[in-house]
């Protein structure tokens, strides 16, 4: 038997940049989580220690930050291509990056209703946007080479106080769920949808992705959360052709009604108790059948 290197990959996880863009008084701000990984001629420093193949991972991250400043930092998946190709085009013994950016959004606070502060051209106050996430995966094995960008966003919370039903399914011995033709339907969406090429207009791209998850979520009527999902998928793949493939992950955040006939009250529908574990956990793709399959863009 013989021991030998397997698969492996290095870099900087988690770099935090936030990056401020000053026009006079009116300041924007990119708040984002970058993390590097690499790959290529690694074996000598596996085996023998030998470090001359290696770009220090401290490196990556000072990377991450004097691209912020010199190129600023714009749609996410720009950045992540950006320094993808610097690093394996920049580096003979790099031959693969993945860049993985996940973005918080700020919110501007108006100011325009006190202008007795002040504070008329001072826009430099954010409040948090929620817990909405938006992400980007980008695989490059450099820009001559193949490359692979994948958009999404995580913890998208959203809920139908009707139009959802769930009846029909398998009843064995096991089986006390009671069928139901109104619920809500509550889950928190994962989602990830890989493009055709790397040259989208990834804002745009972005912001109808995620308007066609929710209006899908929010028309169909539900028979199932899978069925829910495939709606999903399908709007984006339907209205955004620089998709080719949608991948969801959505936990079915139960709903119960809470029984009030102890206390002589019925209860239709109105008062829940909000579960947080177990959970249902749906998870599917969604996929033009005649674009290839990278399965790695997803790694
Ligand atoms: O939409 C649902 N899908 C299921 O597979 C399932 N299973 C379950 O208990 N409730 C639900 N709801």
């Amino acid at each position: 038997m013989a021991i030998v290197l397997g698969p492996n990959r290095y870099g900087k996880a988690e770099t935090r940049v936030v990056r401020v863009t000053k026009d006079g008084g009116v300041h924007r701000i990119k708040d984002c989580n970058v993390s590097v990984s690499l790959s290529g001629d690694m074996d000598e420093v596996h085996l023998t220690g030998d470090n001359a193949a290696v770009l220090p991972t401290d490196t990556q991250k000072n990377t991450v930050f004097a691209f912020a400043k010199k190129y600023g930092v714009g749609e996410i998946e720009e950045f992540a291509l950006l320094l993808a190709r610097h690093f394996v085009d920049s580096q003979p013994t790099i031959h693969h990056a993945r860049v993985e950016v996940e973005e918080y959004s700020w919110e501007r606070i108006p100011v325009e209703d006190a202008p007795h502060l002040g504070l008329r051209d001072k826009q430099h106050s954010f409040v948090r946007g929620g817990t909405e996430v938006r992400t980007a995966l980008v695989h490059s094995d450099g820009s001559d080479g193949d490359e692979s960008v994948v958009s999404g966003l995580k913890n998208l919370v959203v809920l139908n106080s009707t139009g959802s039903e769930f009846y029909g399914y398998i009843e064995d011995e096991y089986t006390t769920l009671a069928p139901t033709h109104d619920r809500i339907l509550a889950t928190e969406v994962t989602a990830q949808w890989r493009h055709r090429g790397t040259d989208s207009s990834w804002g745009r791209s972005y912001r109808d992705a995620r308007r066609c998850l929710l209006e899908a979520f929010a028309e169909t009527h539900s028979l199932s959360l899978q069925q829910t999902l495939y709606q999903m998928g399908r709007r984006v793949l339907n209205e955004r052709r620089e998709i080719v493939e949608v991948r969801m992950a959505m936990p079915n955040k139960h709903h119960f009604v809470v029984d009030l006939s102890p206390f002589g009250m019925d209860n239709d529908n109105e008062v829940f108790f909000a579960a947080d574990r177990p959970y249902g956990l749906i998870e599917g793709a969604v996929l033009n059948d005649d674009a290839p399959q990278v399965p790695n863009a997803w790694i």
